[in-house]
């Protein structure tokens, strides 16, 4: 860290807000036994509250050269596994064929609470995939089918114009889906929470899967 000029904005950092309203304790005794419950639980509050993109989370990943990479994506589905979808052709699905494994970052500032979830991710069937795709608003199908993620924009010009290709192309073949459109379910093998507390640092259970299925011990957080 540097002196001033800097110091100003620090002092902006340190003031930010960081402490969440009152929420119940968490302890491993208490907790659901699977900990996609919990989850669904937590999204089901911060539905319910209304908080703004209560089910983004952060998805990490590990390239074919072994760099780790994270990126904001929306989850679709949770029942055994965490739902999520993106082109097969994207960095993250290049990184998912080569090492298929992920973990999910969930954090609701509110109410303090934040949960990871690691396991080994696969492609759904080919019809849920398209299934998603179809319930998909028509602007950001086309993105899909325009299909340059993450190459280089040389004209922001050509952006409108493909785009109206694209909605074009929609409207004359509405149920076509793009290859590379997939869904994935991200199977979890270990579940990190955190609850935060507005006045200490809260209380965290780590949750392991064991072919008996799950068990859960506190930890200090
Ligand atoms: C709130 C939010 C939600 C997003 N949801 C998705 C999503 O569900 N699927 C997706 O492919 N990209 C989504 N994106 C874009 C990704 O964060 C990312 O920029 C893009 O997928 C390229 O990532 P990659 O190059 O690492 O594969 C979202 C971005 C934001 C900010």
């Amino acid at each position: 860290m540097t002196d001033a000029p800097t110091g100003s904005f620090r002092e902006i950092l340190r003031e930010i807000p960081t402490r969440p309203t009152e929420q119940p304790e968490l302890r491993a005794a208490d907790v659901p036994s699977d900990p996609l419950l919990l989850l669904r639980d937590w999204l089901e509050q911060e539905a319910e509250r209304e908080t703004p993109v209560a089910h983004a989370f952060a998805l990490a990943t590990v390239s074919p050269e072994g760099e780790p990479q994270a990126r904001t994506v929306i989850l679709k589905d949770l029942d055994d596994a965490v739902w999520f979808a993106t082109p097969s052709t994207s960095a993250k699905g290049v990184a998912l064929a080569h090492t298929p494994v992920a973990e999910a970052v969930f954090y609701w500032a509110k109410t303090g609470r934040q949960v990871r979830v690691r396991g080994s991710v696969a492609p759904a069937p080919r019809d849920v995939s398209e299934q998603d795709f179809r319930a998909r608003h028509p602007k950001a199908r086309a993105g899909v089918i325009i299909g340059r993620q993450g190459t280089e924009l040389d004209d922001p010009s050509e952006v409108e114009r493909l785009r109206d290709e694209a909605l074009a192309a929609i409207e004359e073949n509405p149920d076509e889906v793009p290859e590379s459109w997939t869904a994935y379910r991200l199977e979890p093998d270990h579940v990190d929470v955190v609850q935060l507390r507005p006045a200490s640092d809260g209380e965290r259970v780590e949750y392991t899967r064991s072919e008996h299925g799950w068990s859960a011990r506190d930890l200090w957080p």
